[in-house]
């Protein structure tokens, strides 16, 4: 364990990180505050929600002049919620030094958004598609970054990003030091990296697996019309406080959320064709615990950090291991424990295996819950409900009422009638969704590297996701270079 004031962290930093209550740092930040302080460009690769943004964070708001009113720190976000949570975090560090951080997302308003620029922050937070907006309009200046981050590095150096990067990186001073991060690393990706970077130290925190140990992870094998009441009594038994469920596709996801609300749970939906307002009024809702499950996208998959969020579920599996490792990673978040469960048809099984191999982490097969468990856990919160009205002890009014029903039925009969009233039953409400593709392993490679698996099945992964030919694989970059 190492304490934060071994790391060469200044006073103003120190507050803040003791009034955010961290006590120590973790083995991400204690490995790669000091060389980014020293000014070295860093690869930095640990575990999701190991406190990746503090590793950057640290280093960049220490380099940060606060006499000069430029732009002197710039971070690069895949999605625009990650990038607004990004400068959150960076201005509860950053604020007792007297630094100022602005987000920069798709979606916000443009006026607005140069108004915000054109009164100089020191550090912004951005999606590549919107900075590059804003270079080419020359709203915003970036000849006095002295550090440039990109957060998610693989997905940012992704073959959806890899110009956006390259165009934005060549439009800061060569002298800036670099620094990268994410929880995953793909071989190939790392070489990309090191050609933007100056003699890169690679920093990866050692583990046997990539997802970390406090997330129990388990697979439920279910032909696929099936999945649907398999995952509704899952909630009914897990009854988690917060939950996200991932599906591949954003009409899965509006079936999903739609399916979920017929059958009374407070689900909303968030993925990319959504308007920004609707995302961030979600995504709020989903904090403050107002709804109880987020139905996403992949769009919801890396950096988010949402305390609560007790179980993932991945009702389609993903495509590629590294979206496996940030999905389920959005629960089991410093230090917390989590659940994660994920669907498979039984034509999927070989593709679990392929996970769980470039993982490194073994799936447990749960048994799904039959229907009269499930029954069994709507009725169990019906009683949690009534337990915490009789100790309101403010039921003076109806005793009198209860006494007449007593001396006409029998006491269980009545308390029967009470739990039936108030439990949901969900299954009186036929939900279908539409039906998609298995997913399958074919073509994964026999290669007898892991890596070279990997790669074959991470590029399969992003042509399933984003388009197989190269034309609409441009169209998509066009729609996702918007954000
Ligand atoms: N040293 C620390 N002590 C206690 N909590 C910490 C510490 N560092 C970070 N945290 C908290 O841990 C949580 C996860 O941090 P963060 O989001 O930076 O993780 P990450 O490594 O970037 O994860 P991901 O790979 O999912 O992006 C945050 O709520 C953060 O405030
Ligand atoms: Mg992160």
């Amino acid at each position: 364990m190492t304490n934060f004031n071994q790391l060469g962290i200044s006073d103003s930093i120190m507050k803040a990180l003791e009034k955010m209550g961290f006590e120590e740092a973790t083995p991400i930040q204690a490995q790669t505050i000091p060389l980014g302080i020293a000014g070295k460009d860093v690869i930095g690769q640990a575990q999701t929600g190991t406190g990746k943004t503090a590793a950057f964070g640290i280093p960049m708001i220490e380099k940060i002049d606060t006499s000069v009113r430029k732009i002197q720190g710039l971070v690069v976000a895949p999605t625009r919620e990650l990038a607004i949570q990004v400068s959150e975090e960076l201005h509860k560090l950053a604020k007792i030094k007297g630094v100022r951080t602005l987000p920069v997302y798709g979606g916000q308003h443009m006026e607005r958004q140069i108004r915000a620029l054109k009164d100089r922050p020191h550090i912004v937070v951005a999606t590549p598609g919107r900075l590059l907006d804003h270079l080419r309009r020359k709203t915003i200046r970036v000849e006095d970054v002295k550090v440039a981050v990109l957060d998610e590095a693989d997905e940012m150096l992704n073959m959806g990003f890899i110009d956006d990067i390259r165009d934005i990186l060549k439009a800061i001073p060569e002298d800036r030091q670099t620094l990268l991060f994410s929880a995953t690393m793909p071989k190939e990706i790392r070489n990309i990296a090191a050609t933007l970077m100056k003699e890169p130290e690679e920093v990866k925190v050692k583990s046997k697996e990539m997802t970390v140990s406090n997330i129990d992870q388990y697979f439920v094998e279910v032909h696929e019309k099936q999945k649907f009441d398999t995952l509704t009594n899952l909630l009914d038994v897990h009854v988690p406080e917060l939950a996200i469920i991932f599906g591949r596709t954003k009409k899965r996801v509006d079936e999903l959320t739609e399916g979920l609300q017929a059958r009374g749970f407070r689900a909303e939906g968030i993925h990319g064709d959504l308007t920004q307002g609707k995302r961030s009024s979600v995504l709020n809702k989903f904090k403050l615990g107002r709804i109880e499950i987020l139905v996403a996208t992949d769009v919801a998959a890396r950096g988010l950090d949402i305390s609560g969020v007790t179980h993932v579920y991945n009702f389609d599996i993903p495509q590629d291991p590294e979206s496996y490792v940030h999905r389920i990673g959005r629960t089991g978040r410093a230090g917390k424990m989590g659940e994660a469960v994920s669907f498979i048809t039984p034509r999927e099984v070989p593709h679990l295996h392929l996970i769980e191999k470039v993982t490194k982490s073994k799936m447990k097969r749960m048994t799904p819950p039959s229907f009269d468990e499930a029954k069994r856990g709507q009725q169990q919160l019906t009683v949690q409900k009534i337990a915490k009205t009789i100790e309101k002890r403010d039921l003076q009014d109806y005793r009198e009422t209860a006494t007449e029903l007593l001396e006409e039925y029998d006491s269980v009969t009545i308390v029967s009638a009470v739990l039936k009233m108030l439990t949901k039953e969900r299954r009186q409400t036929p939900v279908t969704l539409s039906s998609v593709q298995p997913v399958s392993v074919k073509g994964a490679g026999k290669g007898n590297s892991k890596n070279k698996k990997f790669r074959n099945d991470n590029k399969r992964g992003f042509n399933a996701r984003k388009g197989k030919q190269g034309g609409r694989n441009r169209k998509f970059q066009n729609k996702r270079s918007k954000d």
